[in-house]
């Protein structure tokens, strides 16, 4: 496999701790799915910690930033207590994530064009921190652009609007949009993931797109983990993303 085909698997653990809190017990515990995941060949580990605690807690964090062996990518909310938070936290990488209390689910991307200065304050304070900062934003140049000037080294593109698509000409639309989205930020120089929604069945196309550094994927991969494991879950995203990318 040759440097341009390769891709990165970060996993989202989260919805462990979604399960969790569903019925305020200690299991199951995303610290260890996070350690499965990693011994079944995850790159990385991302968790949100949302403002309103609805899954991951401050303790899930703490203590896989003690024991991974990877690295994490802590998603979060441009918030002055989360920022205060990453900085004690000190994580390898962060994401800079749009948040709304009502919201089922992350429904759009950062909307970096329209608060620049606030963004890149946001930028510079985890920098200063050591972490590698990207941000969660749509395939919209005018947000890809925004985000190279308020000096974030990678972004993240939000594919849920292609996961959510309802027809075949709406997702092909949507990868396109995608796939342009990808060019776009490699053409400023930024490193380029992407993730949200995607699954067994729709992310090889996302893989396959060349120049995407990473994908995180959380909400399916613990679905699939019911039924064969966690480690399975994991090695089958795996296999099936670094085929994909392989062959795109
Ligand atoms: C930003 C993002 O896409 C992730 O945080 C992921 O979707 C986690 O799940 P929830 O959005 O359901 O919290
Ligand atoms: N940033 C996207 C992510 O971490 C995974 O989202 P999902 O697979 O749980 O939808």
């Amino acid at each position: 496999m040759t440097e341009a085909n390769r891709i990165l698997l970060g996993v989202n653990v989260d919805h462990v701790a979604t399960l969790r809190q569903a019925r305020g017990t200690r299991y199951p515990d995303p610290v260890k799915a996070a350690l499965d995941a990693e011994e079944a060949g995850a790159d990385g580990i991302t968790v949100h910690l949302r403002e309103d605690r609805r899954h991951v807690q401050e303790r899930d964090v703490l203590m896989m930033k003690d024991a991974l062996q990877t690295r994490m990518n802590f998603e979060m909310g441009v918030t002055e207590a989360m920022l205060a938070f990453a900085e004690q936290l000190r994580p390898e990488h962060v994401c800079l994530v749009p948040e709304t209390r009502q919201e089922l689910t992350t429904e759009g991307g950062l909307d970096v064009a329209g608060q620049e200065v606030r963004i890149r304050e946001a930028v510079e304070r985890l920098r200063a921190c050591g972490a590698e900062v990207s941000l969660f934003i749509d395939a919209d140049p005018r947000q890809i652009e925004a985000a190279a000037r308020v000096g974030a080294p990678a972004i993240e593109l939000h594919t849920g609007r292609y996961a959510d698509a309802h027809s075949v000409a709406e997702r092909a639309c949507e990868l396109a949009r995608i796939r342009d989205g990808v060019e776009a930020g490699l053409s400023h120089g930024l490193i380029v993931n992407a993730g949200h929604g995607l699954h067994y069945h729709n992310a090889e196309a996302i893989a396959a797109i060349r120049g995407v550094n990473e994908l995180n994927i959380g909400h399916a991969i613990v679905a699939h983990a019911l039924f064969v494991g966690f480690k399975q879950a994991v090695k089958e995203m795996k296999h099936l993303i670094l085929s994909a990318a392989a062959r795109g």
